[in-house]
């Protein structure tokens, strides 16, 4: 300290799991016991040095730590974890063992034992992406272990490159964590904040030794409304860490940023803090209201540099060059040291949109994928340092790509505008609970029904014959004889286990959002668009990218054909609109509440046509309504409103004598409680089981009426529940909810698992429902 500024480009992280997934590959490998620690972590250096090579062909500056550090073998959180040192108990025995590294120690954590339960796992932020969830007590050690971060920036000095290290602030950290099982009543893992700080304060001195100029503490807390602690409080915490963290002499210079969301509320504060930059995301955010213009910004950000993030780290449209353009040199004008930056880490969009030689490529020249976004970044930036004049050439390029886009065919379709402008309040509701509930007595559903969620597990040979269609080997007619061959073996052996309401299997679903997208218009999908979900997996969001229509039916000669195999009710399975939306990329030019009515007027004919092929219950699965719940308050009703309204206009033409379920995989369920009243679906399937039943509870105390069936089977591990423990978990439910509104079933689809322990575990559910019903066990 004083570090010499940022270069005038940065970026605040990159993908990690490589372009052709080659650390998916080289993780896995090692798991397996089929290559050695040391052949990891040489894969995983070739893999830093080929990003940093190629940021810095992008456009990035090797010198002035412009270029980030994000590597993560497995999860950013969970390295955190690691270069705290916050080991939790239960895992002392492991990093104990003789033969622990820090690796050994990591992916323990990381994935368990046959001794441990590995860390839990859920959503960051409003992303479909997963974190390790920290567990903390008032006795979890805190004790900096910077050696993987000095390790990395001496492998880019080697290189040639001066690199920024990037860790989870210490607030984030703390308020993502959880109380570890059997911290005492009250006790929040936030209580610990100083313990933490002062690890983070030794952390940043090893840095500082090891020769970082710069270091990033990314801390997306500040735009969360959905955290334990209020955020006018959340703000006061991060003052009180980085007053102390700030203060401290050896250490390199502090990036604080606050990427997903709008910091606005806080941005003079935290400029005022002991650090030499902060970042704004402003694609979703904003600068303070007045405060830019007032002089009051510019005058904060006294000596301290201001990362714009001005291109979209969520997205994958090409940046307007010229409004972003506008944004950074205003600020240069009045006088903010401004940094080129994107909203967020680039962790969150594929690699490299020229690897797509598939799209068309009339759409492809309209995206950004991260490698675009960076040059994105570097034009802006030199037109920081040489004017706008500069790259006129550039912004007058986005302008016309841009205008194409407006205009091209499939973009705005008259037909479907047509039809979503006429769109009223009555296609959003269906007959009366009780009109339903008699009309649906003739499904002859018993008490206690027991169903699955969809999907049977998706086998070798069923991805086998997939890539086997997809490469031409085998032809239409023989994939789908496959499949009907498949669907007859599920139906037989629901029949079998004794399910009451079945389900078609799903097999000829890669992916419950890209099947509907391969099937509907206006969507595109891409070969190599790889995002990490968690540690090594990845998913293939598709582009949703013009108005949406359906230019056939898509499931109903699957249903159809199921329906015909047995007398048993068959449930019909789509994947609702705000999932749809959430897991694609979706195109940026209207607002996402239009999108979703597009999708959600094609599904509704669906509906239709599944009900006219003579199927009596549709599921809609939702599980991504809470995961797109904006982080900020004030956002929160307007999009509860079009999700909600989009669900029920799918819906919503469905005869009363049709029973519509809808399935939602997470079990915080307490936020949303009245959005899911507000579907208005007759049963609700939700996770239950690792919580043991607790969504219950909010559910009984709302008086929530219709069907709903918390899960009693945990499909997110190969363990076999047994008939007792399910009585057990159906016997708190019912002790909440009235029997006639429950259903039994797992917490969600099978496809993930083996058939072994899929057959044992159904066994066993539909013996607990049946000994439950007789009030014998
Ligand atoms: C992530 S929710 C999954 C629901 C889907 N119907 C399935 O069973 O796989
Ligand atoms: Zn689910």
């Amino acid at each position: 300290m004083p570090a010499s500024p940022l270069p005038n480009a940065t970026i605040l992280g990159y993908p990690r799991l490589g372009r052709r997934r080659e650390l998916k590959r080289a993780v896995e490998a090692f798991w397996k016991g089929s290559a050695s620690e040391a052949e990891l972590v040489e894969a995983a250096r070739g893999l830093r040095a080929a990003t940093r090579e190629r940021l810095v062909e992008l456009g990035l500056p090797a010198e002035g730590a412009a270029i980030p550090e994000s590597f993560s073998f497995y999860d950013q959180v969970l390295d955190a974890t690691l270069a705290l040192g916050a080991i939790p108990a239960r895992f002392s025995d492991v990093a104990a063992a003789e033969d622990a590294t820090d690796l050994s120690v990591y992916f323990a954590l990381a994935r368990g034992d046959e001794r441990h339960q590995p860390l839990e796992m859920t959503k960051w932020f409003d992303t479909n992406y997963h974190y390790s969830v920290p567990e903390i007590d008032p006795s979890t050690p805190f004790a900096a272990n910077a050696a993987a971060l000095v390790g990395q920036l001496a492998e880019a000095r080697e290189q040639g490159v001066e690199s920024r290290p990037v860790i989870v602030g210490p607030v984030t950290y703390l308020l993502l964590s959880k109380a570890a099982d059997g911290a005492p009543e009250g006790f929040a893992p936030i209580d610990r904040l100083d313990d933490a700080v002062a690890a983070y304060a030794e952390l940043l001195r090893e840095l500082a030794a090891a020769g970082a100029s710069w270091v990033q503490l990314d801390e997306p807390a500040l735009v969360s409304d959905s955290l334990s602690v209020p955020r006018e409080e959340i703000v006061a915490l991060v003052e009180r860490a980085y007053g102390v963290l700030g203060g401290g002499e050896d250490r390199p210079a502090i990036l604080l940023t606050a990427p997903y969301g709008d910091s606005s509320g806080a941005l003079l504060r935290l400029a005022a803090l002991p650090v030499e930059a902060v970042h704004a995301d402003l694609v979703r955010g904003t600068l303070p209201a007045g405060a830019f213009e007032s002089g009051e910004l510019v005058s904060a950000l006294h000596r301290k540099q201001l990362v714009a993030g001005v291109v979209d780290g969520r997205n994958i449209w090409r940046t307007d060059l010229r409004v972003a353009s506008g944004v950074v040199q205003d600020l240069r004008l009045a006088g903010v040291d401004a940094v080129v930056g994107t909203s967020n880490s680039l962790q969150h969009v594929p690699h490299d949109v020229d690897d797509e030689a598939k799209l068309e490529p009339r759409l492809r020249s309209w995206l950004a994928f991260a490698d675009q976004k960076v040059s994105q970044v570097a034009v802006l930036a030199r037109g920081l340092r040489e004017g706008a004049d500069a790259i006129e050439p550039e912004l007058a390029e986005t302008e016309r790509v841009l205008a194409d886009r407006a205009a091209a065919p499939g973009v705005r379709v008259d037909g479907v505008r047509a039809r979503v402008a006429e769109v009223s309040d009555a296609d959003r509701g269906r007959a009366s609970e009780q009109e339903r509930r008699d009309a649906q007595r003739a499904l002859s559903i018993p008490r206690l029904a027991t169903t699955t969620i969809g999907s049977f597990p998706q086998t070798g040979d069923i991805r086998k014959a997939r890539a086997a269609f997809t490469r031409g080997e085998i032809d239409q007619a023989a994939y789908d004889g496959f499949l009907r061959e498949e669907i007859e073996r599920v139906i037989r052996l629901q029949e079998e286990i004794g399910l009451d309401v079945l389900v078609h299997g799903e097999a000829e679903r890669n992916d419950m959002v890209q099947y509907f997208a391969e099937n509907l218009d206006g969507f595109a999908v891409t070969e190599h668009g790889w995002v990490q979900s968690y540690g090594t997996r990845a998913t293939r969001p598709s582009i949703l990218w013009g108005d949406v229509s359906r230019p056939a039916p898509i499931t109903v000669e699957w249903s159809r054909y199921a329906q015909s195999l047995t007398g048993k009710p068959v449930k019909g399975m789509l994947t609702g609109p705000v999932t749809i939306l959430a897991w694609s990329f979706v195109r940026d030019d209207q607002p996402l509440g239009d999108t979703a009515a597009q999708v959600a007027l094609a599904l509704r004919d669906e509906i239709d046509d599944l009900v006219e092929a003579g199927i009596g219950i549709v599921q809609v699965d939702e599980p991504a309504l809470r995961e797109l719940l904006p982080l900020d308050a004030d956002r929160q009703a307007a999009y509860l409103d079009w999700s909600v309204g989009s669900f029920r206009l799918a819906t919503g033409g469905a005869a009363p004598e049709v029973q519509i379920h809808t399935h939602l995989c997470y079990s915080e369920f307490g936020e949303i409680i009245d959005a899911v009243d507000g579907l208005d679906a007759d049963v609700t399937s939700i996770e239950a089981a690792r919580s043991r039943m607790d969504v219950v509870e909010p559910l009984g105390d709302h008086g929530y009426s219709r069907g709903i069936g918390p899960g009693v089977y945990d499909i997110h591990s190969p363990r076999v529940p047994s008939v007792e423990e399910q009585t057990e978990l159906i016997r708190i439910a019912a002790s909440r909810i009235p029997g006639e509104q429950l259903w039994v079933n797992p917490d969600c689809g099978l496809k993930t698992r083996g058939y072994e322990e899929t057959v044992a575990s159904l066994t066993n559910l539909v013996r607990a429902a049946r000994a439950v019903r007789e009030g014998a066990a």
